[in-house]
């Protein structure tokens, strides 16, 4: 039995395959390499280059590895993208899920893992947010995940497909041993940010808003570790194997939060210095404060996080910058500045 992992050469998908074969599990990865890394798909794990949507590759690869069970993490991520082209991410989001699940379908593939968002929950979401929270998201990336999430409950209902749909919260960090991790030169997300700007590889940090009502005026997120949100996928792969049918959703977090200066603190504190940032106003469309409740996960897939401390997550994302970066800018060909 054999996981498919989709978007396998991407930050997270990537720390899922890591995942696997540190469990023993034989997987493979569908990447069409649009935002992701042929170097990032871990060595033994064998890389098929191509789209989720198209049907005949995937027919064929479920069929060439005997796969069992499908971790669909392929998507268009940038939510501002979707904002200015709906209908990319529409296509790129829910149209492709739909054609690779009519191969599943077709292939009589029965377990499922999808990659879903606490962006479905849109600005103002009950905090802590649990998963019975009313969704309303704020942008067509959100929406997109939704609609996504609603055409697996009844392809479930009709086909039989089991299924665990996970809502990340906010992903950062990376691998403790430095074998993957955010690889993507054009990461908006803030630890990325704030690691490369302690670094000098970008120019300089931006808080978006200080005057929110939170206790010091910034965002406050909750920042799950990527080694952990995989270590989610390997628990529902378990949960699935061992029979759990129907349909599962699951909130990926800690259950606690912290606000955009506290992020920049502990950058500065990893770092041995203290980082500048210059403050700005809000950022359209971002939620105040995005914090899970993550009880529904911790009994369900009996999921214990390993490295759930703010210290450890920026600790890790700031050591991966520095050995992915700084080492490549001493090698002649690269002038180590990504953006
Ligand atoms: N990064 C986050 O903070 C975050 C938060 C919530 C949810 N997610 C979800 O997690 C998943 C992975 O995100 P990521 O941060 O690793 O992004 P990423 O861009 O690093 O990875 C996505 C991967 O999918 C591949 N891909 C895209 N479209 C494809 C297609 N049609 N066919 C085959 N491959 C395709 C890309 O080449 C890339 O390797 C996505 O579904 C995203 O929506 C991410
Ligand atoms: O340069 C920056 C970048 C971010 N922020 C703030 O930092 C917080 C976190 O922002 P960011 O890291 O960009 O993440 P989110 O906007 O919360 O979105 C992430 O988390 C969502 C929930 O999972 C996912 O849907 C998105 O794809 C993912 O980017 C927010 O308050 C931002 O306003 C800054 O102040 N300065």
């Amino acid at each position: 039995m054999t996981v498919l992992i989709t978007g396998g050469a991407g930050y997270i998908g990537s720390h899922m395959a890591l995942a696997l074969r540190d469990a023993g599990e034989p997987a493979v990865v569908l990447d069409d390499l649009s935002t992701g890394f042929r170097e990032a798909v871990p060595e033994g794990v064998p890389l098929v280059v191509g789209d989720v949507a198209d049907e005949a590759l995937v027919l064929r690869t479920l069929a060439t590895h005997q796969i069992d069970t499908v971790a669909h993490f392929a998507a268009r991520i940038v939510v501002s993208e979707s904002v200015r082209d709906p209908l990319g991410a529409y296509a790129a989001n829910t149209c492709k899920t739909r054609a690779l699940l009519g191969a599943l379908v077709a292939a009589d593939v029965k377990r499922f893992i999808f990659s879903s968002t606490a962006a479905v929950y849109g600005l103002e979401p009950p905090t802590p947010t649990a998963e019975t929270a009313p969704c309303d998201p704020a942008s067509p990336y959100g929406a997109s995940k939704l609609m996504t999430e609603r055409m697996l409950r009844d392809v479930s209902a009709a086909h039989g497909l089991s299924y665990v749909t996970l809502r990340y919260f906010n992903v950062a960090g990376a691998d403790p041993q430095l074998r993957s991790g955010q690889r993507s030169p054009g990461a908006s997300n803030l630890i990325t940010l704030a690691a490369r700007a302690s670094l000098g590889l970008n120019d300089g940090l931006q808080i978006f808003g200080t005057d929110l009502p939170t206790p010091d005026g910034t965002g406050v997120r909750d920042y799950i570790h990527v080694s952990d949100l995989a270590d989610a996928h390997v628990a529902a792969l378990r949960h699935l194997r061992a029979g759990g049918s129907g349909g599962l959703t699951l909130n990926c977090g800690y259950g606690f939060g912290y606000s955009v200066r506290e992020v920049i603190a502990a950058v500065g504190r990893a770092a041995g210095r203290e980082l500048a940032a210059v403050e700005r106003p809000r950022r359209a469309g971002d939620p105040y404060v995005s914090i899970a409740d993550a009880s529904r996960i911790r009994e369900t897939l009996s999921w214990t996080p390993r490295r759930d401390d703010l210290d450890l997550i920026v600790a890790d994302a700031l050591r991966w910058e520095r050995f992915c970066w700084t080492e490549k800018a001493r090698r002649p060909e690269s002038s180590g500045r990504r953006a």
